[in-house]
């Protein structure tokens, strides 16, 4: 596969999260589609904070943030000894942790870092904290490198027409790019991508809120639907492909993504529409043998009590699962930085990790 497009000519898009010495600075995505800010953020609880109030989301994107968050301890801490430093670093490794539980690129990060630091343990204090802020900065520049590689190997394999996402899998829930958000900015590039369905995707709506808004800024054809919406229009004939992001791939292939994922790849096959998930290696958790093991997140009820900030129901009773596990027999193809993924996926998703 030949990378023909750089970063830039595929959006206009800053990165969403980044590091200077002593601060976390990324785009709050709270605030969009009315504003867009970025925040800086100069402690590990107000980055711990945004990642539980979903100021950055989206798993790669939790994942640079955390590891930027370990940057930030470094960076900051005035501890004397290393003895000091490792017992502040591991309590900002714990809080980062015990944010989000379902996206697995969240702990693949903070363990990367995590790892990297015991190994040095007998370097200088200085030494060890230049390493944790060169491995959070690798992190996320290895993302877009993943991004872009997705977003060509994508574009080889999706058919020419009409496109369907759900949630925002986009730059915003990246460092920069996308998963989803790639293969699309490459298709559109390539002239292959016709039209982009845009699944509002509630409660949060990061369909209607996030996608709906970076996809326009970059110029992308769209129509954005309710979710309730999506199995007419693909009754309709409208729908080519379905891609979506992930938060957890599987040993054999089921994965977790935003809570309505399951719906969708259930009527695509009801419809013969060919299902993608996209993803980075990162999001790939081996140490799980299917879908059922995922833990997923539950939010709180406000989320479906209201709508905008306007309350649509009484308080009663909610169930708020924020991720959904599909089926593997329901995925047509993984793609990842590495290549495209094919059934059998328990065999081809083990050979991928035997190769790297
Ligand atoms: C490239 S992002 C992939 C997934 O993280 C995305 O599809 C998703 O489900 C995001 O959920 P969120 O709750 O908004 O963090």
């Amino acid at each position: 596969m030949e990378i023909r497009y750089k970063p830039e000519e595929l959006t206009r898009l800053p990165r969403s999260v980044r590091y200077e010495p002593g601060r976390v600075t990324m785009i709050d995505q709270t605030l969009l589609p009315r504003e867009f800010r970025e925040i800086e953020l100069r402690t590990v609880d107000e980055v711990a904070e945004a990642i539980i109030t979903m100021k950055v989301r989206g798993a790669p994107a939790i994942g640079a943030a955390a590891a930027f968050g370990l940057a930030l301890y470094a960076d900051t801490s005035n501890a004397r000894t290393k003895e000091e430093f490792m017992d502040g670093f591991e309590r900002a490794y714990e809080r980062l942790k015990n944010t989000r539980p379902t996206a697995v690129n969240l702990f693949w990060a903070l363990n990367r870092v995590k790892s990297l630091v015991e190994e040095h343990l007998e370097d200088p204090l200085d030494e060890i904290k230049r390493l944790i802020v060169a491995e959070a900065q690798k992190i996320a520049n290895e993302d877009v490198e993943a991004n872009l590689r997705m977003g060509h190997y994508g574009a080889e394999v999706l058919p020419e027409g009409n496109v369907l996402t759900h949630c925002n899998a986009g730059s915003l829930a990246t460092v920069q790019l996308g998963t989803v958000g790639a293969v699309l900015r490459v298709m559109h590039r390539d002239g292959t991508l016709k039209l982009l369905w845009v699944d509002e995707t509630r409660p949060v709506l990061q369909g209607a809120r996030l996608s709906a808004w970076e996809y326009h800024y970059d110029g992308i054809p769209l129509k954005l639907i309710s979710d309730n919406m999506a199995g007419f229009v693909m009754q309709q004939g409208k729908v080519d492909a379905i891609i979506v992001g992930a938060d957890r791939i599987v040993a054999n292939g089921d994965f977790a993504n935003k809570i309505g994922t399951y719906t969708l790849a259930v009527l695509a096959k009801e419809h013969g529409i060919p299902f993608f998930t996209v993803a980075p290696l990162s999001t790939i958790d081996m140490s799980l043998k299917s879908g059922k093991e995922i833990p997923i997140e539950e939010r709180k009820p406000e989320e479906v009590l209201t709508c905008g900030g306007c309350k649509i129901a009484p308080d009663v009773d909610v169930y708020n699962p924020a991720f959904d596990v599909t089926p593997h027999k329901y995925l047509t193809g993984i793609i990842t930085d590495q290549g495209v993924v094919w059934p059998p996926f328990e065999r081809n998703l083990k050979k991928l990790f035997k190769r790297e």
